[in-house]
């Protein structure tokens, strides 16, 4: 088993300073971690810093989907489909306990004003999804359905209008596991990684980047790390991070839009399997609602985003949006915001469509007068501190949108990605999805070998990565079930309960093992059960699990799908924690807030009293 600890981060830290990294990856998302399991595996001296805890901005709030995006094909956006529909088989491969095949199914209705699809183009879209999938004639093909064996399967299903629906393969993911899988296996092979690391400046030699500055958030410690390469994996923030070489304006390329997702207990919304309609709203927004646990969550929004890239909030106007499209779409639930059990809001890492031009008119490169008067005007008043830093990204980032960019809705953006190396050497992954993490990954891996061979002569083998297992799945990807029955017996014989070692043996692979040999050995922590301690001690030993927060929200389902159980749990697991780490009486309380904070915000306690 792999030590991934709050000693490892401290070691990696001091490791990154001591040597000259080859390759320096910013941001501990999908993307970021899917470069460094390749250029660690391929043998490249690689670092990771991640200033939250991993998974922590976009790449745990997702839909929690590997799929195609099969609406995409709408907007002709055929490239994105053509990648991610191809690459859903290859994540579940490289990572086979985490991505489950989980056919969808889009019902057609022909009540309801211009839809995404009917009947017909329904099948021409799932024949096409399934061609680039090369899954045609396999137990997994497209079929329609009639709509009395839609209601069959979906009886409380709106009805009215119901022609029939179209079902196609997507697999459920666990997007923040994912992530942690990929960054344990880089650290395996040797990157250097930490989490609560915030890169706030970059190091230059003749102008060009030769590493940054970053703040150990833990500590208050700024230290330097020198890399031959270093790239801008961060998401959202990646113009933030470009904007940190003062000397010269950056011209954005990110238009972040956020997206919410509701949990209600399956009770109170019951959807058999995945489910992904029209919002009724002529927006062109779809709307998935997706069994999970015994919940059942359903989004999303899609709406342009400013504000605290961290902290992304559920407004009462996105709540009343996915409220009247679910309860639309499922007449007999009549769901309320006191049915709300929990929630989450991303940000899409979205390109600027004419982010290759100025924002004012595509490729032309002039800015209005008053565009161009703005910025004069906010930059000489920065200059004699009259405005803050901050008061000219605000400028910036308001910029007049390019013409193409207004007439586009943000759910007509491309998700695609895009790679890039500016003027200071600085390279920059963003966009894109989970799904196509490996390959967008395997594009950046290609430039970073390249400018190791050319500029520095070090000339290093790409690992394939279509076959390089994440941490804990290595094991048949065909044989999951066998596995996960084969690996439950350690957890029975060591004495946990068929359920919960079948969850363990289904949730983590073949890290179940390790979990098992800690059950065997450890006595439960108090008011937890065996199997949650053997959880939380692997989390802490091996997934650089820091605080209550990232356990309860992003290395297990607790917050967001178990929130039955959450409230006897939390004490005991911040009691366990904070004995662990030997934390005082204040730094333990200081976590009971943030676990409090983060757990009201997913209640959305403070909508629900109604003073937010
Ligand atoms: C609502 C929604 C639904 C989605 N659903 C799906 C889906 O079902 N399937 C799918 O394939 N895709 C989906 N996506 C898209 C997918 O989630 C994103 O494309 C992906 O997570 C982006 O990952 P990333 O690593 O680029 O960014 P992030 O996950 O945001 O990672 C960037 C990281 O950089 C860190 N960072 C920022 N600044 C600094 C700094 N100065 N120093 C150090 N670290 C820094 C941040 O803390 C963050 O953790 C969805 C997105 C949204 C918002
Ligand atoms: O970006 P969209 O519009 O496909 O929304 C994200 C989906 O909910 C899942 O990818």
């Amino acid at each position: 088993m792999i030590n991934f600890s709050k000693e490892t981060r401290q070691k990696s830290i001091e490791q990154m300073q001591a040597e000259t990294l080859d390759l320096l990856i910013i941001g501990g998302g999908i993307t970021g971690a899917g470069v460094a399991i390749q250029a660690a595996a391929s043998g490249i001296k690689t670092g990771l810093l991640e200033m939250q805890d991993f998974a922590e901005g976009t790449s745990s709030r997702s839909t929690k989907l590997v799929h195609g995006g099969i609406r995409y094909l709408k907007t002709f956006d055929v490239e994105v489909v053509s990648d991610t529909v191809k690459e859903r088989a290859i994540v579940q491969q490289i990572a086979p306990h985490i991505p489950k095949p989980e056919p969808m199914l889009l019902p057609i209705y022909d009540d309801e004003g211009p839809t995404t699809f009917d009947m017909f183009s329904v099948k021409i879209a799932m024949d096409l999804y399934d061609q680039l999938a090369g899954v045609k004639g396999t137990p997994y093909e497209n079929y329609t359905l009639t709509a009395k064996e839609v209601l069959e399967r979906e009886p409380y299903i709106k009805k009215e209008g119901l022609q029939g629906a179209g079902v196609y393969l997507d697999f459920r993911n666990n997007d923040a596991r994912l992530v942690i899988e990929n960054i344990k296996k880089a650290a395996e092979d040797g990157a250097y990684i930490a989490s609560k690391v915030k890169v706030v400046g970059f190091l230059y030699e003749n102008g060009k980047i030769v590493g940054v500055k970053a703040r150990d958030l833990l500590t208050g410690q700024t230290f330097e790390v020198h890399a031959k390469v270093v790239m801008n994996t961060s998401g959202p923030w990646v113009d933030k991070i470009r904007n940190l070489n003062f000397t010269r304006a950056v011209r954005p390329h990110m238009r972040p839009t956020k997206g919410v997702h509701l949990v209600v207990d399956a009770k109170k919304l019951p959807v058999p399997q995945p489910t992904y309609f029209d919002t009724q709203k002529h927006d062109g927004r779809m709307v998935f609602a997706i069994p999970r646990e015994n919940k059942t969550y359903f989004g999303t929004t899609d709406t342009d985003y400013q504000g605290d890239y961290a902290n992304p909030k559920v407004t009462q106007e996105d709540v009343d949006y996915l409220l009247e499209v679910i309860n639309k779409r499922y007449p007999d639930a009549n769901l309320t915001l006191n049915d709300i059990e929990s929630s989450w809001a991303g940000l899409r890492p979205l390109l600027l469509g004419n982010s290759g031009s100025d924002y004012n008119g595509g490729d032309n490169g002039s800015l209005s007068d008053s565009s161009f008067d703005k910025v004069l005007n906010i930059i000489s008043a920065y200059k004699q501190n009259q405005a803050s830093r901050v008061d000219v990204e605000e400028v910036l980032n308001h910029l007049e949108n390019s013409r193409g960019e207004k007439e586009l809705s943000p759910s007509q953006i491309s998700r695609g990605s895009a790679l890039e190396r500016e003027e200071d050497n600085l390279v920059t992954l963003a966009g894109g999805k989970i799904t196509d993490y490996r390959k967008m990954a395997e594009g950046a891996l290609e430039l970073i070998k390249n400018i190791l061979a050319d500029e520095f002569n070090q000339t290093y083998e790409a690992i394939n990565s279509k076959e390089y297992a994440v941490s804990g799945g290595e094991f048949d990807p065909s044989k999951v079930k066998e596995t996960v029955e084969k690996n439950a017996i350690v957890g029975v014989a060591v004495g946990l309960s068929e359920t919960e070692a079948t969850y363990i043996a289904d949730f983590y692979g073949m890290n179940a093992l390790p979990i098992f040999e800690m059950a065997k050995e450890m006595t439960a922590y108090p008011n937890l059960s065996l199997a949650e301690s053997a959880m939380l001690r692997y989390a802490m030993v091996a997934e650089m699990t820091l605080t209550p927060s990232d356990y309860l929200m992003r290395r297990t389902n607790h917050i967001l799908f178990q929130r039955d159980s959450l409230d006897a749990i939390k004490h005991p697991v911040v009691e366990a924690m904070a004995t662990y780490y030997g934390w005082s009486e204040d730094d333990k309380a200081e976590q009971l807030v943030a676990l409090n904070k983060l757990i009201n915000a997913s209640d959305l306690k403070d909508l629900k009293a109604g003073t937010n």
